[in-house]
């Protein structure tokens, strides 16, 4: 087996490639990219580990050799916001990178995972899908916007807000990853209840825990290290799918087009990625207004991901 990390001298990159060559099977081959002239030495570094994991590290000119023959591709590489900005305002310059990358997997490796963390995830995701269209190699089902930080932190939220262990709760988020359009559904938590104020607050918090992040960091850059881990975890049930395990996972997929054309919602991953598109269940009235008022902004992000492609 095969993971590249591209992007993997970043903050992401580093924490996420630490979990990898600790928690990968034995006898994975880890391949680190970026552009960064570190990205040899964080190899170096991590390859001193004692894990049956090799780890190779390229830089900027060999970034078909660090994808050939990949497995999975996780792809942290791109600009992080700073305070006051959007999401949406990392498109400008993140739209190019993540189509960068995606003709490379073209060419390389056109039958890996691939797991797009760069932001504008609602955007870059629809990038990387019509790349791999055009190219004639696109399968909806082997292509994931990854969400799992939202997952992670509505349950953190959620264990402090009611005393409980975090590990122990379980909390499906659906739609985007930005804003509005990151839905938790509070309503489907097991064994805890909450007041209608408590949902609001709750909910408002999950939306804006990123910006939470990069305020806190004051310039800094945003979520690195939850976002290794979250990606981590994401890469791993990957792992455990291509070795015929069925896991379930919150992703942001093409899936029937029921909401949108990609929409995060919990799947079972197997051999192929995708194996199975799971239900999102039944909404409350707070949640079913709350997806009626985001359908518009997450469609918005999508198109402009499918116009980039289309004049690019
Ligand atoms: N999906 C999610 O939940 C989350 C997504 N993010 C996003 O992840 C991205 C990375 O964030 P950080 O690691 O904090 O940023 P960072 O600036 O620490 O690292 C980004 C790395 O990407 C590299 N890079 C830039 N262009 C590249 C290219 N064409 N090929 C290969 N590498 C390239 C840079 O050299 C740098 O090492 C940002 O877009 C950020 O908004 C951040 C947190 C959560
Ligand atoms: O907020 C950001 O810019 C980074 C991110 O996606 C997150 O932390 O959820």
């Amino acid at each position: 087996m095969k993971v590249a990390v591209l992007g993997a001298a970043g903050g992401i990159g580093q924490a996420l490639s630490l979990l990898l060559k600790l928690d990968l099977p034995a006898g994975t081959d880890l391949a680190l990219y970026d552009l960064a002239p570190v990205t040899p030495g964080v190899a170096v570094d991590l390859s001193h580990i004692p894990t049956a994991v090799k780890v190779t590290g390229y830089g900027k000119e060999d970034l078909n050799t660090a994808l050939a023959g990949a497995d999975i591709v996780m792809i942290p590489a791109g600009m992080p916001r700073k305070p006051g900005m959007d999401r949406s305002d990392l498109f400008n310059i993140n739209a190019g990178v993540v189509k960068t990358l995606a003709e490379a997997i073209v060419q390389q490796c056109p039958k890996a995972l691939v797991g797009v963390i760069t932001n504008p995830v609602n955007t870059t995701v629809a990038i990387a899908a019509d790349v791999f269209k055009k190219a004639g190699t696109y399968d909806a089902r082997r292509l994931f916007g990854v969400t799992t930080l939202d997952v992670i932190r509505a349950e953190t939220f959620v264990g402090e807000l009611k005393a409980k262990n975090p590990t122990e709760i379980t909390v499906p988020v659906i739609g985007g990853h930005s804003g509005t359009t990151i839905l938790p559904l509070l309503s489907q938590v097991a064994g805890v209840s909450f007041s209608d104020d408590e949902v609001a607050s709750l909910t408002h918090r999950i939306q804006n825990a990123g910006t939470e992040v990069v305020e806190a960091k004051a310039g800094g850059g945003s979520a690195t290290l939850s976002m290794g881990q979250a990606a981590a975890r994401f890469c791993l049930s990957l792992v455990k799918g291509l070795q015929g395990e069925k896991v379930t996972e919150y992703a942001y997929v093409e899936g029937n087009g029921e909401h949108a054309r990609f929409f995060a919602q919990p799947i079972t991953l197997g051999k192929n990625g995708v194996e199975a598109l799971l239900p999102i269940g039944t909404l409350s009235a707070f949640e079913q207004k709350a997806m009626n008022d985001m359908l518009g902004t997450l469609q918005a992000d999508i198109t402009l991901g499918e116009e980039y492609v289309k004049n690019n």
